[in-house]
């Protein structure tokens, strides 16, 4: 898959064509570690109760795009919007208060505080935010476990707690990076299924994921990163139909 290629099946692609109602609207995104460029001219929407993945090789500049999305990037150009809103001089913590939720690939668990304290630590930022007793009923694990120290918990209940901690303080746009990473096929799984259970609570989710397989199950839409641009934008049919060459492209 030639970069030259994928981007005229990008501008081509019936995906780009499409009007989508838009939470997050990043257009025109680049993005430098000092001099070096890492993300050219990136542009993504993700609309309420959709996912969409980031899919790419190492390095590829997913996270950073993830990162420059909540304001922990700053070195960038470009407009990002979300409810309309330009979130361009916004702190992270506004964009915090905004309805974004971070949760990073080490899933930031607190590890001498309690599942409950990890949860009621973080303030409620939003209106939307879920109770506790809400996030009990969703992750009845959490629940199980909401005395035990973080050490404790395992790698997928360390994950469903860094989601839950997120939609407890009112995120509306979760930012997941790697979620299925290190898990058992089993977890993983589950953790696809909470995805796909948040959706229907009217949550957006942009997700950075090097497992194409779950990614397809989970995402409406995909785009393709590589070097810093997007190469790809492909509807989950597609990304599905095409999974074999993604899957050689992604060295998998
Ligand atoms: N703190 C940093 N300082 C300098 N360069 C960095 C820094 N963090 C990332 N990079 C570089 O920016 C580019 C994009 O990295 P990024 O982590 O965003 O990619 P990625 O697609 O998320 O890959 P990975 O899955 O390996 O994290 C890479 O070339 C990486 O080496």
């Amino acid at each position: 898959m030639s970069e030259q290629t994928s981007t005229a099946s990008v501008t081509s692609g019936s995906v780009a064509a499409q009007t989508r109602s838009r939470m997050l609207e990043v257009a025109g995104l680049s993005a430098w570690y000092g001099e070096a460029r890492v993300l050219t001219d990136v542009s993504i929407d993700v609309a309420p109760g959709k996912v969409v993945t980031l899919v790419g090789r190492n390095g590829a500049g997913k996270t950073t795009l993830l990162r420059s999305v909540m304001g922990l990037h700053r070195q960038t150009e470009g407009t990002l919007t979300f409810d309309g809103a330009d979130l361009a001089r916004r702190s992270p913590d506004a964009r915090a208060r905004a309805g974004i939720g971070w949760v990073p690939d080490d899933r930031g668990i607190y590890s001498s505080l309690t599942v409950a304290e990890n949860l009621l630590l973080p303030p409620v930022v939003h209106a939307d935010a879920w109770s506790l007793e809400k996030v009990y009923e969703f992750f009845p694990v959490l629940h199980e476990r909401r005395d035990f120290p973080g050490t404790k918990l395992s790698g997928g209940e360390q994950q469903m707690l860094a989601m839950a901690r997120v939609l407890r303080m009112g995120s509306r746009l979760l930012l997941l990076d790697e979620p299925s990473e290190g898990l058992a096929p089993v977890i993983v799984q589950r953790i696809g299924e909470i995805i796909r259970e948040i959706k229907g609570h009217g949550v957006a989710v942009l997700l950075v994921e090097q497992n194409v397989k779950f990614a397809s199950t989970v995402a409406d839409r995909h785009y393709l990163l590589a070097q810093g641009k997007v190469v790809e934008h492909l509807g989950n049919d597609d990304f599905r139909a095409r999974e074999g060459e993604l899957l050689t492209y992604l060295g998998m």
